[in-house]
């Protein structure tokens, strides 16, 4: 009968099978392979801090598993080892709580092997972290190449080094309160275990899980500070009519409808018509009464009745998430650089589909969660070139080395004045 101990190492093995072989989130990974495997909730913590720092130092583990074996090693045996030597060398968990359950997760043929390496990482522990420093940048913080000379080009050597080592830290838990529940600011005020963001009116850190009667009952939302630029910049108002074009899940169309007082109308769409439910929810959940949903894909041209209706319009558009990676941790090794170029075309299309709604005299917002300048404000000088009744009026890029947030991009296009 394995331990529960081991079955947390097999899940976690299965989980990250299951992430290499397909395109399924790494979040929805965890749960599906916690509940198989009957996981307590402390258990599923430690599977979630097993697998989010296999994922997070792949390239380090791989490179600790070539030094202490050569030769060749299916998936699987991989994948155990790489579970093994991030327990024993990134989290720093007990030897004794290690080898012997990691052992136990694979299968029998490859147990001697699996226990052979994890012992000698025990051993050899302290010459493999000697050697660290003189590890090349994009190896040390496991991030693939182009990406870290990408970004060692855009902001130099020092600043791609801090952005490596900022997706590598786990995010603090950052809420937003929810301005639309009477007493809400008040209750998460109180917390003793939330802070407030400084200078940040409304944000709190919380540490550990909020209480989940704040989520039932929609106090807050989990968001990042750096959401709200785009928002700001939207400046949506009492009584106007504003479209949120790419809504889904609906962080940001709560947060307009909190500007707007709850008075007005939103209009949220998303191409993903299995996102609509959630947004739905979300939109419920916080005491948004102005905001109705549909599916619609921005990279087609908008229904006639929606042309000349909105006074604002939010692009919140899909994006290589280059400013996120530290949430979304398993980003880093699906990202291609070719899917930069793809994305721009695809945020091109959805921004230029989008202009027709515009009432005379209306602001749009074009935003991203990407560092990416070619998502960003390279995407807004063609934009601007091509169109040249539209003006760049405002725009916020937030970088996590140096603004302490999430990394996200905003931009204002008004006709006609200029930035
Ligand atoms: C960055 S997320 C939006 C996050 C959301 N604004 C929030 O604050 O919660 C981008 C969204 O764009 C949607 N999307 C992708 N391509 C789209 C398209 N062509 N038209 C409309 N929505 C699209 C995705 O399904 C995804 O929900």
């Amino acid at each position: 009968m394995p331990s529960q101990a081991s079955n947390v190492r097999r899940a976690a093995v299965s989980a990250l099978r299951a992430w290499a072989k397909g395109h399924t989130y790494m979040d929805s990974l965890i749960e599906r392979h916690a509940g198989r495997n009957s996981l307590s909730r402390q258990d599923r913590a430690l599977l979630q801090s097993i697998v989010y720092a296999v994922l997070r130092h792949r390239r380090l583990l791989d490179h600790w598993i070539g030094k202490l074996r050569r030769g060749k090693l299916d998936h699987e045996t991989r994948d155990v080892l790489r579970v093994g030597l991030c327990q024993l060398l990134i989290l720093r968990i007990a030897d004794h709580a290690v080898v012997n359950e990691t052992v136990n997760c694979a299968k029998t043929p490859v147990r001697g092997l699996i226990n052979a390496v994890l012992r000698q990482a025990i051993v050899r522990r302290k010459r493999l972290m000697d050697e660290m420093d003189d590890l090349p940048p994009a190896l040390q913080y496991s991030h693939p190449d182009w990406l870290y000379n990408r970004w060692r080009k855009a902001f130099g050597k020092q600043d791609a080094i801090a952005l490596m080592q900022w997706d590598n830290q786990p995010a603090a838990v950052l809420c937003r309160v929810n301005e639309l529940k009477e007493g809400a600011r008040e209750t998460v005020y109180s917390y003793e275990k939330s802070t407030p963001v400084d200078g940040l009116d409304g944000f709190y850190q919380v540490d550990g899980l909020p209480p989940g009667e704040w989520m039932k009952e929609g106090l807050i939302y989990i968001q990042d500070p750096a959401t709200r630029h785009c928002v700001e910049l939207l400046a949506p108002q009492p009584g106007e009519r504003v479209l949120d074009a790419c809504a889904a899940p609906g962080g940001k169309s709560t947060m307009i409808a909190v500007a707007m007082q709850n008075r007005g109308e939103i209009l949220c769409t998303d191409s993903n018509e299995k996102r609509l439910p959630r947004l739905e929810e979300n939109l419920a959940n916080l005491g948004v009464t102005i905001a109705k949903s549909q599916a619609h894909d921005w990279t087609t041209p908008a229904p006639a009745e929606w042309h000349g209706q909105f006074d604002a319009i939010l692009l919140d558009v899909p994006c290589s998430n280059t400013g996120v990676l530290r949430r979304r941790i398993d980003a880093r090794w699906r990202l291609r650089l070719e899917d930069i170029e793809e994305l721009t075309q695809i945020q091109e299309k959805i921004l230029t589909h989008a202009l027709p709604c515009l009432k005379p005299g209306g602001r749009i917002v074009y935003s991203t969660c990407s560092i990416d300048a070619e998502e960003n404000r390279g995407l807004m000088d063609a934009f601007v070139a091509k169109h040249p009744e539209w003006k760049l009026d405002a725009e916020h890029q937030a970088l996590p080395f140096r603004d302490d947030s999430d990394g996200a991009y905003a931009a204002r296009l008004v006709r006609g004045s200029s930035i």
